[in-house]
């Protein structure tokens, strides 16, 4: 099956007050002449009604025929539509359908893969959303439909880097009693394994960040890193994974820049993503690794003022489209 012919994929409306509806219309006019690329979105028609041709589907199957000359757009149920730039509250049932919606057409293979527009956390807690983000949510409806126990595992793409994160929304006086051995071997198995499934890599060369400056500094400044982290390594070495033991995060991220490691595992969210979108902001990727569906996103957050103002960049979804398409197609081969 050559990639036009495959499923398309889902894209998720996101919060329609932040620049979601702007960059998948932008997208759209970038990607429609790129079959391989075609997909729908689950929003509000009237999100994209007038700004590019649209034309409403009742399933995804019939959104690779639309792509070329119109947005698919699969209604979701009416809601209030917000001014862009205001998050409005009764937007969230919808945010969180179209994700649901998203997640079971990937999971009936309907869909190839989702790339999901950004959300404002506080706006669906605030309305009973439980998870901390897409990621653990989309583990959480792919592991209800499974029955299985997915772990997830958030990697950012860009400015020539993989970065894993060990911990990701939690304070940070918590990752100290969060890290821990066990945790950390699974992880490198989920890198390890996705590095290898969905990026096409046959030796992936891995390298955890210390936690401490310095890495510890032999113990003297901390203990994680002795403790924790190296005993980790050592575990991932013994199973036959190319793993380095804590490095210190001022530099890792330099050295696997200049080829030597191929994906970096960082302690904290934002010791790992501070180098990708200080690097590649507006080319940055989010994707979910360790999933039975392959999901990708935006770096960025729902930019309230840019969608305000009209001056959203829709290059972070683009490259998001992107990605998700080659790890479906990497996934496909490998399976
Ligand atoms: N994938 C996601 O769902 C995701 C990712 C990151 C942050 N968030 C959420 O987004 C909200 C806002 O977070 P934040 O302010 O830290 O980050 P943000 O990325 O929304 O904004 C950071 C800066 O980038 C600008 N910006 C963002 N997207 C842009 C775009 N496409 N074009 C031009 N400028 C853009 C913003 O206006 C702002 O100046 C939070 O609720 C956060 O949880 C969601
Ligand atoms: N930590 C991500 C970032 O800063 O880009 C972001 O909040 C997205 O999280 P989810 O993909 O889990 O929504």
């Amino acid at each position: 099956m050559t990639d036009a012919n495959r499923p398309p994929l889902v894209i998720t409306m996101g919060d329609p007050a932040g620049v979601g509806p702007s960059i998948t219309v932008s997208a759209w006019n970038a990607l429609q002449g790129e079959a391989d690329c075609a997909f729908f979105v689950i929003g509000a028609p009237d999100l994209y009604q007038g700004e590019v041709p649209t034309q409403t589907i009742s399933d995804p199957s019939e959104a690779s025929g639309v792509f070329g000359s119109a947005l698919p757009v699969l209604p979701l149920d009416a809601f209030p539509l917000p001014v862009r730039g205001q998050p409005d509250s009764r937007s969230a049932p919808a945010i969180i359908a179209s994700i649901e919606q998203a997640a079971a057409f990937c999971l009936s293979g309907a869909a190839d893969a989702v790339v999901t527009n950004p959300i404002n956390k506080a706006l669906l807690y605030a309305a009973g959303f439980t998870h901390p983000g897409h990621t653990e949510f989309v583990a959480a409806l792919c592991n209800t439909a499974t029955g299985g126990a997915a772990q997830p595992v958030m990697l950012l793409t860009g400015g020539g880097l993989r970065v894993a994160l060990a911990t990701i929304h939690i304070a940070l006086k918590d990752v100290f009693t969060t890290l821990n051995m066990e945790d950390l071997v699974k992880l490198g198995k989920i890198v390890d394994t996705a590095m290898r499934q969905d990026f096409g890599l046959t030796s992936p060369r891995l390298a955890f960040t210390g936690l401490n400056p310095h890495a510890g500094e032999n113990g003297t400044i901390g203990r994680e890193e002795i403790d924790i982290i190296n005993p980790a390594a050592d575990q991932l070495r013994s199973a036959g994974i190319d793993m380095s033991d804590a490095r210190s995060a001022d530099t890792v991220f330099a050295e696997a820049r200049d080829g030597r490691f191929d994906a970096i595992i960082s302690m904290t969210h934002d010791q790992g993503l501070i180098p990708v979108k200080t690097l590649d902001m507006w080319g940055g990727v989010n994707t979910t690794l360790g999933l039975p569906i392959v999901r990708t996103s935006p770096d960025h957050g729902t930019g309230y003022e840019a969608a305000a103002n009209g001056t959203a960049r829709p290059d972070s979804l683009i490259a998001a489209i992107r990605q998700a398409r080659l790890i479906a197609g990497h996934r496909k081969e490998t399976a």
